[in-house]
């Protein structure tokens, strides 16, 4: 709309004026179809003026577990899943934008490990279930992703250069390099180049695929891409001497356990998990001391040792995960109650922090659930871009 269209907006506060309202309200539906479960986010953008970039109105945020690749095997009931949750869509987005909201999913981590056919003939019922419903289905909107999306970077803070999300199947690290040497040292293609007011940016942003929390745990008892798991009991000093259970990932069924006569406790389980980490990440000399926004198991895990608060999240320090996984592995039995891979889980995350990504003992940590009220996830910049490249924003 031109200018002479909108003289009297400036009568109305924005939010009475109806069709200012009607006019610039746009709406994205993106799902994010993670390793540990399935979650929609539907975005309402706002766009002031055709020169100015939308605004993030809000977000209506929804989430079920499992994730699609528990349904390898009913491919059916997976799509049912996510159908569920488009239901919400249709509720929250006004009937006469239906078409001109777009719906996408983005598998991440958990459909990169299942087998071709089994994660095609997923994506192919989730398709259908976009196809019959009123929103607009973009080609391509239902995909697995190249992990170097799931990358965020957050401006909060001067200081805070990046961002740490732990996923169930892989990793993630973001941030703005500032220094010329990082650029030369690193992998090209742990670089993307970006735009912004005519400036290009460089972008360090990787995904580990098999360095998430629960791939670790496999990786730690030995069991990942391990060709027969049949009947095979797989064994950890960092788990409950008398544990013996079973556990269900990526439609594997695996037995594991505690070492029954042999070590428990911090010191030989950082050994174990320190073979599953030790060199195999790159390590970028300047995030040493920079501090990072962490999210997703970073968050969850710190919240279950009351390190933080659910809500309020907070800052911590490296050394602080590991002060925890020592508490907790060197009195595994007293932690019982909680997740008997409690401390695998921290001395995972330990181990990843120090000795994976090189940070130092009191490199800070903000963690973070919400960004003013809105779920940080790699799902808003990837909506953003949907709908530009869309031309439904300008
Ligand atoms: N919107 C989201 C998405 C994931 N998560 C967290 O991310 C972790 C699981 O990661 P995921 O299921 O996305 O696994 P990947 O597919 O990323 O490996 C859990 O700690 C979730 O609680 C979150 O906190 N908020
Ligand atoms: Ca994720």
């Amino acid at each position: 709309h031109s200018n002479r269209e909108m003289w009297f907006k400036h009568f109305f506060p924005p939010n009475v004026c109806p069709i200012d309202a009607k006019a610039n309200t746009f709406y994205g539906i993106m799902f994010d179809a993670g390793s540990t479960g399935t979650r929609i986010h539907i975005y309402t953008f706002v766009q002031k003026s055709p020169e100015n970039l939308p605004e993030l109105e809000g977000e209506i945020f929804e989430s079920v577990k499992p994730g699609l690749s528990a349904y390898a095997d009913q491919p059916e009931k997976g799509a049912e899943s996510v159908k569920r949750l488009l239901d919400m869509a249709i509720e929250a987005v006004p009937p006469h934008l239906w078409k001109k909201t777009p719906v996408v999913l983005k598998a991440t981590a958990g459909l990169r490990l299942l087998s071709e056919e089994k994660a095609q003939a997923l994506l192919l019922e989730v398709r259908e279930v976009f196809e019959e419903s009123p929103f607009l289905v973009p080609e391509d909107s239902v995909s697995i992703m190249d992990g170097s999306y799931e990358g965020q970077l957050s401006g909060q803070n001067q200081h805070t250069v990046g961002t740490l999300d732990l996923g169930g199947a892989s990793t993630q690290i973001t941030f703005l390099p500032r220094f010329e040497e990082t650029l030369k040292e690193t992998p090209g293609d742990f670089l993307t180049s970006f735009e912004m007011f005519n400036s290009t940016y460089k972008l360090y942003t990787h995904s580990y695929l098999g360095f998430g929390l629960k791939a670790a745990r496999l990786a730690t008892l030995g069991a990942l891409n391990v060709e027969a798991v049949d009947g095979q009991m797989f064994r950890s000093s960092c788990l409950p001497k008398q544990l013996e259970a079973e556990w269900h990932f990526g439609g594997v069924k695996y037995q594991y356990g505690g070492n029954k006569e042999g070590e428990t406790g911090f010191k030989p389980c950082y050994l174990e998990v320190l073979k599953v980490v030790k060199g195999k990440l790159h390590q970028p000399d300047e995030i040493r001391g920079s501090s990072f926004y962490a999210f997703s198991y970073y968050y969850d895990r710190a919240v279950d040792t009351n390190l933080i608060d659910y809500e309020q999240g907070g800052v911590l320090e490296v050394k602080d995960f590991e002060r925890k996984a020592k508490e907790v592995c060197d009195n595994m039995e007293r932690y019982n109650s909680a997740s008997p891979f409690l401390c695998m889980d921290l001395t995972y995350i330990t181990a990843l922090l120090k000795e994976g990504f090189g940070f130092r003992d009191n490199t800070l940590l903000q963690l973070t659930k919400k960004v003013n009220n809105i779920e940080t996830s790699w799902t808003l910049g990837a909506t953003f871009h949907l709908l530009q490249s869309l031309g439904i924003t300008h």
